[in-house]
């Protein structure tokens, strides 16, 4: 099973990406949508929205009355903290269930606007961010979404900057030109690197065999395998050295050589590690 992680800021076009991906045969954990799930009406979630922020966040219907919280949130942040310490345990619960119950084969995509927020990047076997400039987002948030532009402005300031976005990427759609254009990198990167990686990892193949990772790579990569092994790697001539039983390697996307090393099983990403006692 391959994880991938899918960020961007608000209006950026995760879901644009999300939906070809899903229509070329990713499994789709869209944290977006478990978020609304987990506080539809009669939900214990939403009970608990609803002892910590009043009665003022119902509608008539008992459903969640969505622009009243987000009035509330976005530009509290404390507030919003608040709600995130609610719900964000909630969708991750989900998520697991969702993920355990994929098929050994499977492409599993999980959208998560704040992944760079909460510092959930080691996680994935790769991270896809889509980037587009602030003022392009906010009109066509205003135009498609009919969101007030300084309610998009509001959870811009809420959210991570560019910058920190694109220090956990692995991969960076830019999102500027046209649907048709983003739709034609998308299938480029299924089909030259996720569907490759996946079927490596399940394999125990190693992409590169021997190949060095590249300075560019390697504070992600460090990150990675710091997460799947603890401890922490260290770069010796290009060759990554890194303490463990080394196990978890093989599916975490490193798998075992002839030679006793491991090597990265992304077509994008090259690695050699070395397992010391
Ligand atoms: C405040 C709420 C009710 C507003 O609902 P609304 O229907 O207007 O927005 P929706 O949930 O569809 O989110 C749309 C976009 O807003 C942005 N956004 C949502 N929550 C947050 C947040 N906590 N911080 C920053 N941006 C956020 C994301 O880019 C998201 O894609 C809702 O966003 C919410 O419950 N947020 C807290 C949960 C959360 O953090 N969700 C994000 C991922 S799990
Ligand atoms: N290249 C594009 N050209 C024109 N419109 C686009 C483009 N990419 C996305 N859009 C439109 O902009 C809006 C925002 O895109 P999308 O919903 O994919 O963003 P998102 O990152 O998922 O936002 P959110 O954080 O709210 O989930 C949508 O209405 C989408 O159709």
């Amino acid at each position: 099973m391959l994880m991938i992680g899918l960020t961007g800021g608000i209006g950026a076009g995760k879901s644009a990406v999300a939906s070809r991906l899903a229509a070329r045969g990713a499994l789709l954990v869209d944290s977006d949508r478990l978020a609304r799930e987990v506080v539809a009406a009669g939900t214990p979630g939403l009970a608990a929205v609803v002892a910590a922020f009043g009665d003022g966040v119902l509608g008539p219907d008992g459903e969640l009355d969505r622009p009243a919280l987000g009035a509330r949130v976005f530009g509290d942040d404390a507030a919003r903290r608040r709600l995130e310490a609610i719900v964000h345990p909630l969708v991750r619960e989900r998520s697991v269930e969702m993920t355990a119950a994929a098929p050994p084969d499977a492409i599993v995509l999980n959208d998560v606007p704040l992944l760079a927020e909460v510092g959930l990047g080691p996680a994935y076997h790769l991270v896809v961010v889509v980037e587009a400039d602030e003022a392009t987002r906010v009109r066509r948030l205003v135009r498609d979404r009919g969101m007030p532009e300084p309610q998009a402005r509001a959870r811009i300031a809420a959210q991570a900057a560019d910058a920190e976005r694109r220090a956990v990427a692995d991969v960076l759609l830019r999102n500027d030109a046209t649907l048709d254009d983003l739709a034609a990198r998308v299938d480029t990167l299924w089909d030259d690197r996720l569907v490759p990686y996946e079927e490596n990892v399940r394999r125990g193949r190693v992409a590169e065999p021997g190949a060095l990772v590249r300075p560019e790579d390697w504070p992600r990569v460090a990150a990675r395998l710091g997460h799947v092994l603890g401890g922490e790697p260290r770069l010796v001539d290009g060759v990554i050295e890194v303490r463990g039983p080394g196990d978890e390697l093989g599916p975490a996307g490193f798998p075992r050589m002839a030679d006793g090393r491991h090597g990265s099983a992304d077509p994008g990403r090259p690695a050699t590690v070395v397992l010391i006692a």
